[in-house]
């Protein structure tokens, strides 16, 4: 499926519906150049979940975390790893427990894919605004629109 995100209002819209569907065990893979608009796609997702704070990009502490949600976030950016074994140092899995993923750089990560849980996005910058390839595991098969 591919989503036309022609505005910031857009993602908004998109981020939203995303936010409808998410369940615990859910990761979300953000993939896409710098500048594709990974964090602002999450951003989105966390105000559909209800949140209104701060969501700083996890570029330089890799993991966010947002526990007050319904479901939890874990916001993660793996651009910084070097290897996809880090994850284990990371504790990532400990993280995931009980709580949705939202994954920029997942290839850094080793990838999420295979995960029947995994929305995988890529975001493409386009004349107008960007626009998102979206792939779904077994398990988005029924949640997709
Ligand atoms: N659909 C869109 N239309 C117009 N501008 C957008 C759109 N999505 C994101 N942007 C803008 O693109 C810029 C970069 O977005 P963002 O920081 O989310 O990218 P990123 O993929 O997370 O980058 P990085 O890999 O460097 O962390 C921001 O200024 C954001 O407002």
């Amino acid at each position: 499926m591919i989503v036309r995100l022609p505005d910031l209002a857009a993602v908004e819209a998109f981020g939203a519906r995303i936010a409808a569907k998410l369940g615990v065990g859910d990761v979300v893979a953000l993939s896409g150049t710098l500048g594709a608009g990974k964090t602002t796609l999450s951003r989105a997702i966390l105000h559909g979940l209800g949140y209104a704070g701060e969501v700083p990009s996890p570029t330089f502490t890799i993991i966010e975390t947002y526990d007050s949600l319904d479901p939890p976030v874990v916001h993660a950016d793996f651009y910084r790893l070097d290897d996809p074994s880090e994850i284990e140092e990371l504790g990532l899995e400990d993280y995931r427990e009980g709580a949705v993923l939202l994954a920029e750089w997942p290839d850094k990560a080793g990838g999420f894919a295979n995960e029947p849980a995994c929305l995988s996005i890529t975001l493409e910058i386009m004349d107008e605004g960007r626009r998102a390839i979206v792939e779904g595991g077994a398990d988005w098969l029924e949640r997709m629109p």
